[in-house]
């Protein structure tokens, strides 16, 4: 961590956002967003196409710079800093499209995500990831090989790989097979029981249904509803942002 980092000692929550804020031209991307999400606990993150979910995740990773905010990682400032460096402090994510290193085996790629976080009984975790996921019967073939849905099972198992306090998931289930959805969501309830937090971009509103904790509700770039799966589901602002009216 740099000399700029900065501690918040009395708050050690896992992730917080504090107005953050990026445009594309004249399009407020992401307009002054503020999120807190706790330890172990499960947030997503909903809204209609180009409502700002994939750009709150650039942000909150350093994928993308910042126009304006804040970001904190378990009491940490990480504002500024390159996405490596906010990686090492403890945030991994997946992509809607898998990021996989195509023609290394399925046990090395996940060994290659361990290198870049935490190395410390890696041969044994990835073992232990590949029976949490049900990939080990194709451990020894190429990534490329693997159906998509295996490719994203290995996309949340290279993320499991570098043992992070919180994961950021953006649509990890889309247009996979009901089995590896099942596979999926228990993956993500045992990771959470260990400690992980984490924050989830979905559309799959069953999914929502059945893991989050609490939902954001964006459009156009802002947060416009936050609670439970019934409060969100029953509230008329979220019935016009997926509608697409406007007040
Ligand atoms: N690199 C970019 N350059 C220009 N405009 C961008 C860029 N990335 C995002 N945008 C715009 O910012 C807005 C928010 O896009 P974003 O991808 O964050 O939305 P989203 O909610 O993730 O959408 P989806 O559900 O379709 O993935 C959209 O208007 C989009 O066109």
């Amino acid at each position: 961590m740099s000399d700029a980092a900065m501690t918040r000692d009395a708050d050690k929550t896992p992730l917080v956002l504090e107005g953050l804020a990026k445009s594309f031209g004249g399009v407020k991307a992401v307009d002054d967003v503020n999120l807190s999400v706790a330890s172990r606990e499960i947030v997503g993150v909903i809204g209609p196409n180009g409502s700002g979910k994939s750009t709150l995740f650039n942000l909150a990773t350093g994928t993308l710079p910042l126009d304006a905010g804040r970001v904190w990682l378990g009491g940490i400032e990480v504002t500024g800093q390159p996405a490596w460096r906010i990686a090492r402090a403890g945030i991994a994510r997946t992509f809607q499209i898998p990021s996989l290193f195509d023609n290394i085996s399925v046990r090395d790629n996940l060994l290659a995500a361990a290198v870049e976080g935490d190395w410390k009984g890696a041969p044994q975790r990835a073992t232990d990831v590949m029976e949490m996921l049900e990939i080990g019967h194709v451990r020894d073939n190429l990534a490329s090989e693997l159906s998509g849905g295996q490719q994203k099972l290995l996309e949340f198992g290279r993320v499991c790989m570098r043992d992070p306090a919180v994961v950021l998931l953006d649509e990890v289930t889309a247009g996979v097979h009901l089995n590896i959805r099942r596979i999926i969501l228990n993956a993500i309830r045992k990771v959470r029981d260990s400690g992980v937090t984490f924050l989830v971009i979905e559309h799959d509103m069953e999914m929502v249904r059945e893991i989050c904790d609490r939902i954001v509700v964006m459009d156009a770039g802002r947060v416009v509803v936050e609670g439970s799966f019934d409060e969100i589901t029953n509230n008329v602002e979220v019935q016009q942002a997926y509608l697409g009216r406007r007040r």
